[in-house]
């Protein structure tokens, strides 16, 4: 999947369309905490699913029943719409019920 890059217009756009990220570092930054680490890692898991069908994958870590999570597009150096489309569905998945 070709990286298309974000407009200025379009990153200024970031905090209203997704409230629960923040810009660190010039990359999308979120941090989830789950009940324990069953949950953190299943959520890890079906994330990287995700994450590998895009072809597009994220910077993150995980400590017990946290998960910090970067996104950026290391083939084009900032943000791309695979970003914009991986934190939507991290959102999704987050949402499902694996928790917050
Ligand atoms: C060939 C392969 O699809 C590319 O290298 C992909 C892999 N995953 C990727 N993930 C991220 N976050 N940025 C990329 O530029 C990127 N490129």
């Amino acid at each position: 999947m070709a990286a298309i890059p974000l407009t200025p217009e379009q990153i200024n756009a970031l905090s209203r369309e997704l409230p629960a990220w923040s810009l660190l570092n010039g990359k999308l930054h979120r941090e989830l905490r789950f009940s324990d680490f069953v949950a953190a890692f299943g959520f890890m898991t079906q994330v990287a699913l995700v994450a590998e069908a895009m072809g597009h994958h994220p910077e993150w870590s995980n400590v017990w029943n946290r998960v910090v999570v970067d996104l950026t597009t290391h083939d084009t150096g900032g943000l791309s719409d695979l970003d914009l489309e991986l934190a939507r569905r991290i959102d999704a998945l987050a949402a499902e019920g694996a928790g917050r």
